[in-house]
């Protein structure tokens, strides 16, 4: 069984690319049901998906097709109409109460008038859980220093370059030392270079800390890049109609983007992608009436 790294080990300089031996996520038969104005759309139909501990996954598919949905999902944020889901044994809800699930979504959504140390500390600061003041700014500061940002601890929000907040937004998730980190396009309002420094960042902090990550990406070279498997979802409703093993090497770097391999994952990949836009709904998305409003019948969360 692979072991999480403890936060004071986040410093080995020795990367250990991790191992998938263990499952980590487990979705069985996973359907979202949205209510609009008496119709009820089916956005997720059926979904299996099983995410390795310490393996990195992608998914990619059309624009709206149900990625955040199911990310939001395996966060506990919105509970299946259909289906089973546990994260480490147990339901998402629970698991983020127990903060072992970390949220990135694509704007840092930064407290303005909180320095970055701040804003990376907030979370363990708030809720049932509260850490001691200096303890959260200790470890904060440990995250910080992980993204690289420690001379900007004392920077507000407004100080910073997207990237930059997009950075203390992870640092955030970080600092609970989640087992999972669930990430929604966190890259995505970035230029190409900046994007592909968070990237390899990115995969500098997974290798460090074993953690699961589950990433909605638009980016077929980000999802190659990142990925040991890339699920790709086709539309209306969102199914999955394959899942990609990226056979590159564990550790990757700027070589990796001239690797023949790497061209072969990404036509493939790109081949899939453009299959998932041209498969038939199922049907008709509507599957039921109701006499409700704009509303998750699966009971979303906020
Ligand atoms: N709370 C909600 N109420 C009703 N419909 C919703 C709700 N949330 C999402 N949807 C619908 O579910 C579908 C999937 O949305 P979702 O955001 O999961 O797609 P996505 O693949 O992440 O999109 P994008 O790639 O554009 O970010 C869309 O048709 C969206 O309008």
């Amino acid at each position: 069984m692979l072991s999480i790294a403890p936060v004071s080990s986040v410093a080995d300089p020795t990367p250990k690319p991790p191992t998938a031996a263990e499952v980590h996520i487990v979705g069985r038969g996973i359907s979202v049901d949205f209510a609009h104005d008496g119709v009820v759309q089916r956005v997720l139909a059926g979904i299996d998906i099983t995410v390795g501990r310490g393996s990195f996954v992608s998914l990619i598919g059309p624009s709206g097709c149900g990625k955040s949905t199911l990310l939001k999902v395996m966060a506990g944020l919105l509970t299946p109409s259909e289906g089973t889901i546990s994260v480490g044994g147990l339901a998402p809800g629970e698991a983020a109460k127990r903060h072992m699930i970390g949220l990135v979504f694509q704007e840092a959504t930064l407290l303005p008038w909180k320095t970055a140390l701040e804003n990376a500390a907030f979370l363990l600061t708030v809720g049932g859980r509260a850490t001691p003041k200096d303890v959260a700014l200790d470890k904060a500061m440990a995250m910080l220093r992980l993204v690289k940002l420690e001379a900007a601890a004392n920077k507000l929000p407004s100080q910073l370059s997207g990237g930059m907040r997009q950075r203390v937004a992870i640092a955030r998730a970080l600092a609970l030392d989640p087992e999972v980190l669930l990430m929604d396009e966190p890259f995505g309002a970035l230029d190409a270079i900046t994007r592909e420094e968070m990237s390899r960042g990115l995969l500098d902090i997974w290798e460090r800390t074993g953690k699961t990550i589950v990433l909605v990406t638009h980016s077929i070279d980000e999802a190659v890049f990142l990925s040991r498997d890339v699920h790709v979802m086709a539309t209306n409703p969102a199914r999955i109609i394959e899942t990609l093993p990226i056979a590159l090497p564990a550790h990757r770097d700027e070589e990796t983007f001239d690797l023949p391999a790497f061209a072969q994952a990404e036509s493939r990949l790109r081949h899939l992608l453009i299959q998932s836009h041209a498969v038939q709904p199922i049907g008709a998305s509507s599957v039921g009436s109701s006499a409700a409003g704009m509303q998750p019948r699966a009971g979303e969360r906020r």
